[in-house]
């Protein structure tokens, strides 16, 4: 029987395998940010251990940055610790760190496929659950947990379990203007939130094939969101291209020699997956949230749902509870409701095609009064091209803020935040009670949506909008 390429991959990594015990997978690379990594670099000095490979090992600043005056020290305690934390953990042991105000600081997961140092066929892990975002390229790449940081940085290894395999097949094309958020929203509604549980799953057919490797990000970073250990992409022509002539990619003979390797990276036709899911692209459409889990989603043409609508006791609690926390009455259009900040960026949204693809539906147009639109670049290389291509300029006349790199609204942990009530529609990946600032309300959109709604001060598609200069 054949192998899946999840499989493939996997039995590349296995250091040992013992029955009746996880596997031991040799990790290609260790991504760190400011957040997890503090205890498991204390664990080290506190065992006298060195970091095995720091060659492998690449650190960021993200969660805890200020996206405005970034070349002042730190205001909030709190994060200028969390900060010159990792700062010094990384000079001590000699790890590779892309500070504040290096032009390679961003986002963890927008940075590491941006240098071409995520590539297919590899191991990575990170102590960040969006860490599924690098299996765009065919990699198995998950999030672990503080301890494992630790595992990881002194030994280059990790226990685990094998994993099931599931195919999300996703059959048909996109619609015009539907995009990889819109899939992933609706495969995360349709599935649950649970949907994926102890599945590592492979996205596949002619809608997935179809996307750009950063629209294919965009669908691996949500994996999480509904369950799953991880989720990959078989890599192809698009991947190749995309990885071609990054720093970090194989060069000359390398590069041809990866290349071939990574052509072997397809799940056999005669391999069998534990389970599958299959979608049609087709009759997708703009996808938002109205609720306080991923999973709480309808097309934005759909109303506002009563818990009434659902059979399941659990849903019907569970909707009764969210539309409460929203602030939403059942029956209520979604077109209708009012945002009142817009949010672009993070590492499901914030790369260069995100940000283009806002700048074409903003420009000419104006931000709504009463709205508020940030646009937030996923990493400083972004925010540079960004302007270049005069995109920063779209933004600024259309009333937008134009900020500096990081993770920025997506949580809670530095000053963008949402006052209480405050409501949003966000490009980022998790709306749960509070994610975006204490009491503040979140609508997960995709960036068409997101533009859209900036310029109408409701949820909006670009369908709705006026033509410029009509
Ligand atoms: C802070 C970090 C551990 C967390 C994660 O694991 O994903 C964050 O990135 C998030 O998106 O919630
Ligand atoms: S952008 Fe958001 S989801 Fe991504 S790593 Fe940062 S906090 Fe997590």
């Amino acid at each position: 029987m054949g192998k899946t390429l999840s499989e493939k991959v996997w039995d590349e990594h296995v250091v040992r395998s013992a029955p009746g015990e996880p596997d031991l997978l040799f990790i290609d690379l260790h991504l760190l940010h400011e957040v997890t990594s503090p205890q498991a670099f204390d664990g080290l000095r506190l065992a006298g251990r060195r970091v095995r490979r720091p060659d492998l090992t690449l650190a960021t600043e993200d969660h805890n940055v200020p996206t405005v005056d970034w070349d002042k020290p730190i205001a909030d305690p709190v994060s200028r610790t969390q900060v010159e934390t990792l700062r010094k953990n990384c000079a001590d042991f000699g790890v590779r760190l892309h500070p504040l105000g290096d032009v390679e600081q961003g986002i963890v997961h927008v940075v590491g496929p941006q240098l071409g140092l995520t590539q297919p066929g590899m191991t990575i892990v990170c102590g960040d659950s969006h860490t599924s975002t690098h299996g765009a390229f065919g990699a198995i790449a998950f999030g672990i947990g503080t301890s494992e940081v630790e595992h990881v940085l002194a030994t280059q290894t990790l226990m685990q379990p094998k994993p099931k395999t599931m195919a999300v097949t996703v059959n048909g094309s996109l619609p015009e203007g539907v995009t990889a958020k819109d899939l992933v929203l609706t495969l995360i509604t349709h599935t649950g939130t649970g949907g994926g549980q102890g599945y590592i799953v492979e996205y596949r057919g002619q809608a997935i094939e179809e996307l750009s490797m950063e629209a294919r990000m965009t669908v691996c970073n949500m994996s999480i969101e509904w369950g799953a250990k991880a989720g990959l992409i078989a890599p192809d022509q698009t991947t190749f291209d995309y990885i071609e002539g990054k720093p970090e990619a194989p060069k000359g003979a390398d590069w041809d020699a990866a290349v071939a390797h990574w052509r072997t990276l397809r799940t056999d036709d005669d391999a069998v997956f534990d389970a599958e899911i299959v979608l049609d692209a087709s009759t997708m459409t703009p996808f938002v949230t109205w609720g306080t889990n991923p999973g709480q989603g309808a097309p934005l043409g759909a109303s506002v749902p009563s818990p009434d609508d659902f059979d399941e006791p659990n849903d019907k609690v569970a909707t009764e509870k969210a539309l409460q926390y929203m602030g939403l009455e059942a029956g209520t259009p979604l077109r209708e409701v009012k945002v009142d900040t817009v949010f672009v960026g993070s590492c499901t949204n914030g790369r260069i095609e995100d940000l283009r693809l806002a700048a074409s539906i903003l420009e000419g147009r104006h931000v709504a009064d009463d709205t508020r639109l940030l646009v937030v670049p996923g990493s400083v290389r972004v925010r540079l091209q960004a302007e270049a291509e005069g995109l920063d300029q779209v933004f600024l006349a259309a009333g937008a803020e134009w900020r500096g790199a990081g993770c920025s609204m997506c949580l809670g942990m530095n000053p963008d935040q949402l006052a209480p009530g405050e409501r949003s529609a966000s490009t980022s990946n998790r709306n749960f009670e509070g994610r975006q600032g204490k009491g503040g309300r979140t609508h997960l959109v995709s960036v068409p949506v997101a533009a859209a709604t900036a310029v109408r001060g409701t949820l909006s598609s670009p369908a709705d909008l006026t033509p410029v200069g009509g």
